[in-house]
């Protein structure tokens, strides 16, 4: 199956196409995804940003950002683009878990990205300010609460975890040096060991190479309850090929692998862009196939074709920007990926529904 379009070719991607939503369903506002963005902190704006800039290049219809609540933060993501929905993060209150229950924030989510641009306990920005330290502290906690609560969601709701979303999966106490944050951090690997044990269904975790070390050997530590391959958890370890696969105690075992060329220049913010075409595929995968028995594999072939998206528009972006590229040109390539890698798909005539299964064979 290929269509109108499509210029490369791979059966992860042929596999994942019956999945996505046709033009017959697109009938209302948000039928092609609500993604939100649980990102940003007041050092990284731009990594507030991008996973939402970039899904909605890739097609999604709403983009919702739930930031800390730092004004200057909020200003800039609302000035980015009128599209993005910005709200604020309420405080976190112990004694008020309700106000994090995600049907609060949900408004019929469909996807969600977590980690780019938090900023991490560590950062020289918090040592000397307890009030900055606080703020991040209690922003942590209350997404932390949204995505747990998220994971009660009849509604199957794909969450990609990247950059410091990944590193409060792999901080250590040791490197907490103030004792009054170790509470906070016991609260942190606890609402994790939830989190990942819950949703290991649905969450893909997306290391850079430095990423994925820590995440190894985290992991094989056996912090988390990944024991076994009824409960691994789904890794993409990006690199010059992205290696897909699954994460457990013994390691990563490698599924797919995208060898796809992709631009040469290596700014910052790529990865934080792909989180967003991650999250639209694994959205539409899961909103417009409800009645589809969806497993891990599927999940992992869309994973392949968001990264081979990405992969294709660095390439078309550095084509045309050379070493000025910078990750806003690579966004604007993204409808362009998209079409080379999926064509022209909204306009098939078939779907999963319709497909039975010894045509479209599992892995
Ligand atoms: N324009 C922007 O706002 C951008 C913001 N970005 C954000 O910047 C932040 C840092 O991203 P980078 O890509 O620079 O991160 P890196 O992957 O370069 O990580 C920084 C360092 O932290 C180390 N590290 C990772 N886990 C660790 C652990 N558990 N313990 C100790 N050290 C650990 C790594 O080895 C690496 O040396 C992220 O929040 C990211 O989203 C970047 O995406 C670049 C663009
Ligand atoms: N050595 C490499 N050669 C070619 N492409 C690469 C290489 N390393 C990473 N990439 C690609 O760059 C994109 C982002 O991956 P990267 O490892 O830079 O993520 P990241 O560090 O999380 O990004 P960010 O700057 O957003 O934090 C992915 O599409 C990945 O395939």
């Amino acid at each position: 199956m290929t269509y109108k379009g499509a210029i490369i070719q791979h059966p992860a991607i042929q596999k994942f196409i019956p999945y996505l939503p046709l033009k017959s369903q697109m009938v209302i506002k948000g039928a092609m995804g609500r993604h939100l963005s649980l990102t940003g902190s007041p050092r990284f704006p731009g990594a507030a940003t991008f996973p939402a800039m970039s899904a909605l290049q890739m097609g999604v219809d709403l983009t919702y950002l739930l930031l800390p609540p730092e004004q200057n933060l909020l200003l800039l993501s609302r000035m980015k683009s009128s599209d993005l929905m910005v709200s604020s993060l309420p405080l976190y209150d112990e004694k008020n878990k309700s106000k994090f229950e995600f049907k609060n924030y949900s408004n019929n989510i469909t996807c969600i990205v977590f980690g780019p641009g938090l900023s991490r306990i560590t950062d020289l920005s918090y040592k000397n300010n307890s009030e900055a330290r606080n703020f991040y502290k209690n922003s942590v906690l209350a997404q932390l609460n949204i995505l747990l609560s998220s994971l009660e969601q009849n509604n199957k709701i794909p969450i990609v975890i990247d950059a410091d979303g990944l590193f409060l999966i792999t901080q250590t106490k040791e490197q907490i040096e103030n004792d009054e944050d170790h509470p906070w951090f016991d609260k942190v690997r606890s609402l994790f060991k939830q989190i990942l044990k819950n949703g290991n269904d649905r969450i893909i975790l997306t290391p850079n190479l430095n990423e994925y070390k820590y995440l190894e050997s985290t992991i094989k530590n056996k912090i988390y309850d990944i024991s076994d391959s009824q409960n691994a958890l789904m890794c993409l370890i990006k690199g010059r090929t992205d290696k897909i696969g699954f994460l457990t105690d013994d390691g990563f075992n490698q599924v797919l692998e995208c060898d796809i060329d992709g631009g040469l220049k290596r700014c910052g913010g790529l990865g934080d862009c792909l989180t967003g075409c991650i999250s639209t595929l694994l959205g539409w995968l899961e909103s417009t196939n409800k009645s589809a028995k969806i497993t891990k594999h599927d999940y992992l072939n869309g994973v392949f074709t968001g990264c081979s998206i990405m992969k294709l528009a660095g390439k078309r972006a550095f084509e045309e920007k050379g070493i000025s590229c910078v990750a806003e040109d690579v966004i604007a390539k993204i409808p362009q990926a998209r079409e080379e890698a999926l064509g022209d798909f909204i306009n098939r005539t078939e779907n999963i529904n319709d497909t039975s299964t010894d045509k479209i064979t599992k892995q």
